[in-house]
């Protein structure tokens, strides 16, 4: 499948300072890819390049099998801000009218749009009323005039309750399931871990890591941790059949080993029967992983 967006040895310099230091990726069709990376790590940069606002200094960039800005990718390529403005006293359907027709589109479509959201109940509401979730809708359903092959969106759930976010991840998936491919930058770790396709770190510019969750979460090879709840009585026994574990004050057991150590480790616990009541396998979470990635530059 050709890839919708190809970054291959990107370089980026600011006066003397390297931004983007030799990344290369891909995204395909249907694809959702997260960004992350502490503040500065390049995040914006790389975003501004394959939007085209911004020029690169070395390797090359395909946005939709063309140059980043070029009218061909820019009419395929959709962007959402992390703040989206809108004008408060132009209600939902104005909003997005009033863009369908700076796009060159039918303003007739905006209801479609603003109903494919799920607006379609507020569109005749001023968006000076709308919730911060609603406002992100409305820049959602902007971003899809025009039926965009890439959507590129920076922290797009930032500052949204929990049930707004996994409905904006649900529109997201409906999205990528049409073949949209989705670049977004995030540093909500855990929504990212379980809503997106593949996991890119940058980290002083660099891309220290890309891949699916397993893949990195192997690649990293961290501690698994073990939490080992003893049977009612079995408290003493179990303890001293870990002597290495550490019991919490509810005198659960805990413990952790290496990734070749979990099977055999699952065998002890197994063998002791009855004595155990459960047992919760934990392994590192993404937050784990993207500290051990973005830690190796020394950030
Ligand atoms: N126009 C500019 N002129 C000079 N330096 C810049 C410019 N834009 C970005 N930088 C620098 O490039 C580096 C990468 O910045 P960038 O904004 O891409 O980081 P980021 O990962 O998006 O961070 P954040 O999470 O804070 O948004 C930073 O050191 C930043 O100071």
């Amino acid at each position: 499948m050709t890839p919708t967006l190809t970054l291959s040895r990107l370089t980026k310099r600011f006066g003397g300072m390297e931004a983007l230091k030799a990344v290369s990726l891909s995204l395909e069709p249907g694809k959702r890819a997260a960004l992350l990376g502490h503040n500065g790590a390049g995040k914006s940069t790389l975003m501004k390049i394959v939007l085209g606002l911004i020029p690169f200094d070395g390797g090359e960039v395909s946005v939709c099998g063309a140059a980043p800005g070029s009218p061909s990718a820019r009419a395929q390529v959709a962007y959402l801000p992390e703040n989206v403005a809108f004008h408060p006293a132009l209600t939902g359907e104005e909003q997005l009218r009033h863009y369908l027709a700076l796009r060159g589109e039918s303003p007739r479509q905006a209801m479609e749009l603003l109903g494919r959201v799920g607006l379609a109940h507020a569109a005749q509401r001023r968006i000076g009323t709308y919730s911060k979730g609603m406002r992100q809708r409305v820049g959602l359903a902007q971003t899809l005039i025009g039926r965009p092959r890439l959507l590129v969106l920076d922290e797009p759930t930032s500052g949204l309750d929990p049930v707004s976010r996994r409905d904006f991840y649900d529109l997201l998936d409906g999205l990528a399931a049409e073949g949209t491919a989705i670049l977004l930058s995030s540093h909500v770790l855990t929504e990212v871990e379980a809503r997106t396709d593949s996991i890119l770190i940058l980290s002083g510019g660099q891309l220290v890591a890309e891949g699916t969750l397993a893949a990195l979460r192997a690649r990293a090879a961290l501690p698994v941790a073990f939490s080992v709840f003893p049977a009612p009585g079995h408290e003493a026994s179990l303890a001293a059949a870990f002597p290495e574990a550490a019991a919490d004050a509810d005198g659960h057991l805990r413990l952790s080993c290496t990734q070749a150590e979990k099977l055999p480790l699952i065998a002890r616990i197994a063998a002791l029967g009855d004595h155990v009541a459960d047992l919760d396998v934990v392994p590192p979470s993404l937050e784990d992983i993207y500290s051990h990635f973005s830690r190796r530059d020394g950030q």
